[in-house]
């Protein structure tokens, strides 16, 4: 990487502004899920024990610019807390005297977390003086948000415009670990492409297909190639528009040689609930009444062998509608292979990463990236803004 990385700054007795991304999801007040903070860990601690004042500072799901009250960052500041071992000052202002203040009460190693930057209508808007507010608070600006490294916002890349920068720990091995799997990859190189959205997943599709020698594709989005074969698909998931593009990517695949793998056979339903009747049929027979939810037993043992054979294997968007149960051996089976592979794993959060999580896989997969949006944007092959805006090296 050519930008600096938190080993390149002195940071003892210094101020940091160290932007996280502590988007975790929450219920009734609780967190479900503290991947995103333990991620973060090993910057913060690094750090707090080379003596930094740690000023943190995350978003928390949308506001929109309005303080809600169920989007305060106090569960996360007590999370925090826990986790490390450290009391951690928390502050219900983004900026301002509340702040300030706090920030001269913090002695070497402290750490701070100020409330959630998007209460601030500047901050997805970028503006110049919430970036230059969140700068005036610190010596050096450190941003381990992954998560949110796609974003162009006051706090993961305007400030860096003020105030000298550099990666943390986290952001620094995602981008390594997916900048390898696409510039220097391992082969057989195998992307699994599902979830919902031919739309969200063009430019993905569409750039790996420059890079992979199989190419599978699963899930609501694969409908719309099936139904670019000529074949029909009841009432699956289709985007009209996009089935000449699904046309287009599959002559690039043959054109470049690629292995593109589709569902043989589909578990399809009258009804998009785990009540529903199913039955399983072959991808040319889909009736006209009902909807594909998932992939079928001759797809997932394909797939399987696929992975199985793979030096290297990303995976992005589920197989079917994992959240039911009765639609969820698709995901489990890919999910399954993965774990059992030679091949270095890697799962491109989101949807995959809640459910590698959800079934039990997290622990055998060689990487999970914490940034759903980011990793997508990453392997489309788009600048990250939150990344571009660090110190050159
Ligand atoms: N055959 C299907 N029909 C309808 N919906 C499906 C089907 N297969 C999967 N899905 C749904 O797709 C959704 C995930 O789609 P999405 O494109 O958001 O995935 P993702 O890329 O993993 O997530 P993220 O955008 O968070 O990274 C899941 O909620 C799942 O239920
Ligand atoms: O959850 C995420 O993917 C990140 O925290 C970014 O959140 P956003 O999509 O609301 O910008």
């Amino acid at each position: 990487m050519n930008k600096q990385t938190i080993k390149d700054i002195d940071v003892k007795g210094k101020k940091v502004f160290c932007r996280v991304d502590f988007n975790v999801p929450m219920e009734n007040g609780e967190i479900t899920d503290d991947t995103r903070i333990k991620a973060a860990l090993p910057t913060i601690q690094y750090l707090s024990e080379q003596g930094a004042k740690v000023i943190l500072a995350s978003h928390l799901g949308r506001p929109n610019g309005e303080v809600v009250e169920e989007l305060r960052m106090d569960a996360v500041a007590k999370r925090l807390s826990e986790l490390s071992n450290k009391s951690v000052v928390k502050t219900d202002e983004v900026y301002g005297d509340e702040v300030n203040e706090a920030v001269s009460g913090l002695e070497d190693g402290d750490l701070l977390l100020i409330e959630n930057v998007r209460f601030e209508a500047g901050e997805t808007k970028n503006d110049p003086e919430l970036a230059k507010a969140f700068a005036d608070l610190a010596d050096y600006f450190v941003n381990d948000a992954f998560g949110a490294a796609h974003r162009a916002h006051a706090s993961t890349a305007g400030i860096a415009e003020h105030v000298p920068s550099a990666a943390g720990f986290l952001l620094e091995k995602e981008l390594e670990v997916l900048g390898k799997a696409l510039s220097n990859p391992d082969r057989p190189f195998t992307a699994i492409i599902g979830g919902a959205k031919v739309k969200d997943k063009i430019g993905v599709i569409d750039n790996l297909l420059d890079k992979v020698d199989n190419l599978i594709i699963g899930g609501g989005l694969a409908y719309t190639f099936v139904k670019a074969l000529g074949h029909e698909i009841g009432k699956s998931l289709l985007e009209e528009d996009k089935i000449e593009l699904a046309k287009e990517y599959m002559q690039k695949a043959k054109d470049k040689g690629v292995n593109f793998l589709m569902p043989v056979d589909v578990v399809v339903a009258d009804d998009f609930s785990n009540d529903a009747n199913t039955q399983i049929v072959d991808i040319d027979s889909i009736p006209a009444d009902l909807e594909a939810l998932d992939i079928g037993p001759k797809t997932r043992e394909k797939y399987a062998q696929v992975v199985a054979d793979s030096q290297l294997v990303i995976w992005n968007g589920p197989m079917g509608v994992f959240e039911l149960e009765v639609f969820a051996n698709g995901t489990k089976a890919v999910a399954d292979a993965l774990s059992k592979t030679e091949g270095y794993t890697v799962i491109g959060g989101g949807d995959s990463a809640a459910a590698v999580e959800k079934f039990d896989y997290a622990d055998q997969m060689d990487h999970i990236s914490t940034g759903g949006g980011a990793s997508l944007e990453f392997m489309e092959g788009k600048e990250l803004p939150g990344v571009s805006a660090l110190t050159d090296k």
